[in-house]
């Protein structure tokens, strides 16, 4: 369970999130919201990469301003070039687990476990930087998952992709048993979600059932001034 109590968000002089209260219980929460109105920050704030400036975010009881719950919740990226840092897949895919106690033995075994249970392991010997941005985001988001987290938060993960690749990533986080936090502006996938939160304008301006979330979302985005 992740809490968020009067949590604001401010860098210098600007306020980013304004007292946000919510506990997230459900599978698969998805957040949306326009550009700008703060969904990847509120995202950041739930394995601690962003600190509230007032508040508490706490993660199954624990604030994330200690060290252990940020091993609970895993964070994948938007941009996987921004979390794929060794040369080939395997390599990659072990390096997170290098402190991990694991021996070498074990690390391959768990990398090759992840990526055979998705069936990937055509790619476990090549170059990260010639894979495709599909293959790359598949590959960022197996780096999180042989970390094991409780909690996967994904920051717009089907941005990049072109519509096959789309419903591989969609097909693949339907197989998952993970809580997932996604932040999206694909609606689709959106309205899969078990629950919705929309941001605007740095609060939550919607929170309930995914389809009727959307619905709101855009009736409002259809009447507001261009
Ligand atoms: N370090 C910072 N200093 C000042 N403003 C910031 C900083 N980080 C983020 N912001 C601003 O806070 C607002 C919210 O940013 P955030 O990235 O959370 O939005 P978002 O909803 O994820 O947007 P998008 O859909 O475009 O990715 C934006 O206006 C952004 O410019």
């Amino acid at each position: 369970m992740i809490q968020l109590e009067g949590v604001t968000v401010r860098k210098g002089d600007t306020l980013i999130l304004d007292a946000i209260s919510v506990t997230l219980t459900e599978r698969r929460i998805g957040i949306i919201g326009a550009n700008g109105s703060g969904k990847s920050t509120f995202a950041r704030l739930l394995n601690g990469l962003e600190r509230p400036t007032t508040g508490t975010v706490r993660v199954d009881g624990q604030p994330t301003d200690r060290k252990s719950p940020l091993g609970k919740v895993g964070f994948v990226f938007q941009n996987p070039d921004n979390q794929i840092v060794m040369p080939l897949v395997d390599e990659d895919l072990a390096f997170g687990l290098r402190k991990s106690g694991l021996s070498k033995f074990e690390i391959g075994a768990r990398v090759r476990s992840h990526l055979d249970r998705f069936g990937l392991t055509h790619l476990s010997e090549r170059r990260t930087h010639e894979l495709s941005g599909g293959e790359k985001q598949l590959v960022a988001l197996i780096g999180v998952l042989v970390m094991e987290p409780a909690i996967i938060v994904l920051d717009e993960p089907t941005t990049l992709l072109d519509l096959r690749n789309r419903r591989i990533l969609v097909s693949f986080l339907d197989r998952l048993d993970q809580t997932l936090i996604v932040v999206s502006h694909d609606l689709e996938l959106m309205a899969s979600m078990d629950r919705l939160i929309w941001i605007d304008e740095r609060r939550i301006r919607g929170d309930g059932d995914a389809g009727d979330i959307v619905r709101a979302y855009r009736e409002a985005i259809a009447t507001e001034p261009c």
